[in-house]
């Protein structure tokens, strides 16, 4: 009998979610990046859904932390246990270990936070580290050929940055990280609500009524959506029907910036690719691109074709396995 006791993976390893893809297999997990640890003996108590049910809800001996931020890893620790302990939720068995991993990375990350991302992942286990940058996976994942003499444009829009790059020749020509992401709208949905209505909202609960009923563009009939929150005045817990108009309102500034990051993209890129982008349009990817109605209000601001990936949550991940299965074929692409 033959035991394969190593295993190949790929992780995208997001500010907001981890997914996980093994060679061979498929996407095994995908889990919110986030780690809740005993305050005072800093030991892992839960990572991913678990701890995420944890969050906003903890008591004093219990913290709750999202070791990433704006794609880059702010707690070399926690992101290394978490890596650990999610990597043990698809090990095969007890003495598995990880030969190579690919994993993707912001475009803008400086040396250091590449380190970073190394050093986790060589002390979680893996024996070999590649890293590939996100737009680049992104633009694999979702079956583009990256290797042509074409220019194509994907926005992966995330949870902490969005990601806008063209791509030609197995090479990013042009790139922009901007620092808007699923957690800033968020936050700016939060704020809106706190300055506009006295309602006090989680961010959890900010992040549902942002899927639920936030839009880029007008509806043709609004939307209306019962929270709960504190009230500012009375301070005390309130349902409160929320508009799909004022949300709209909430996401407008962040909105705005995306645009303005594609089109100064664009601006930059050389006229032979932007005629290829003309010509294929712009592809949205990331959790961000599912935002209702976003892919036409880009539309109506670039004057191009914008269209949403199949998948764009897993787009990233999917480019990052595809690289791990064919590390020959993609060695240009790694950084
Ligand atoms: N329907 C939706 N509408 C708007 N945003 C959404 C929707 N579904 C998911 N999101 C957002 O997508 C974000 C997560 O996307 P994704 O998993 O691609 O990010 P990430 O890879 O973790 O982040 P990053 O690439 O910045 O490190 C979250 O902020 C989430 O709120």
């Amino acid at each position: 009998m033959f035991f394969n006791f190593t295993q190949d993976v790929a992780i995208d390893l997001g500010t907001a979610n981890t997914l996980i893809y093994i060679r061979g297999e498929d996407i095994v997990l995908n889990e919110p990046s986030i780690v809740a640890v005993d305050h005072s003996t800093r030991e892992v108590r839960e990572i991913g859904h678990e701890a995420l049910q944890m969050h906003e809800r903890t008591h004093k001996d219990i913290e709750t932390i999202w070791p990433l931020k704006d794609g880059v890893i702010a707690d070399f620790k926690v992101a290394e246990q978490m890596i650990r302990g999610l990597m043990q939720k698809v090990r095969r068995n007890w003495f598995t270990s990880i030969r190579s991993m690919v994993v993707c990375v912001p475009s803008g990350i400086t040396e250091v936070e590449k380190r970073a991302v190394r050093d986790s992942a060589e002390h979680a286990g893996a024996k070999r580290v590649h890293l590939i940058s996100e737009p680049m996976a992104a633009a694999i994942g979702i079956g583009l050929d990256v290797s042509e003499a074409v220019g194509n444009m994907v926005v992966d829009i995330g949870g902490g940055t969005t990601e806008i790059a063209v791509i030609a020749l197995s090479g990013i020509v042009i790139d922009e990280s901007i620092r808007v992401g699923g957690n800033e709208i968020d936050n700016a949905v939060v704020q809106y609500f706190k300055r506009n209505h006295n309602l006090l909202i989680g961010s959890r609960t900010a992040e549902r009524i942002k899927c639920e009923i936030g839009s880029a563009i007008e509806l043709d009939t609004e939307l209306e959506l019962s929270v709960r929150g504190r009230d500012l005045v009375s301070g005390i817990p309130k349902d409160r029907t929320i508009s799909s108009v004022n949300v709209r309102e909430a996401l407008r500034d962040n909105l705005d910036q995306i645009a303005a990051g594609v089109l100064r993209c664009l601006e930059r890129t050389p006229p032979e690719l932007g005629a290829d982008v003309l010509e294929r349009g712009i592809m949205l990817t990331g959790g961000g691109a599912m935002l209702h109605g976003l892919d036409e209000m880009l539309r109506d601001r670039v004057e191009l074709p914008v269209y949403v990936a199949e998948n764009p949550l897993t787009a990233v991940v999917r480019g990052t396995g595809t690289a791990l299965e064919n590390l020959e074929q993609y060695k240009r692409v790694l950084i």
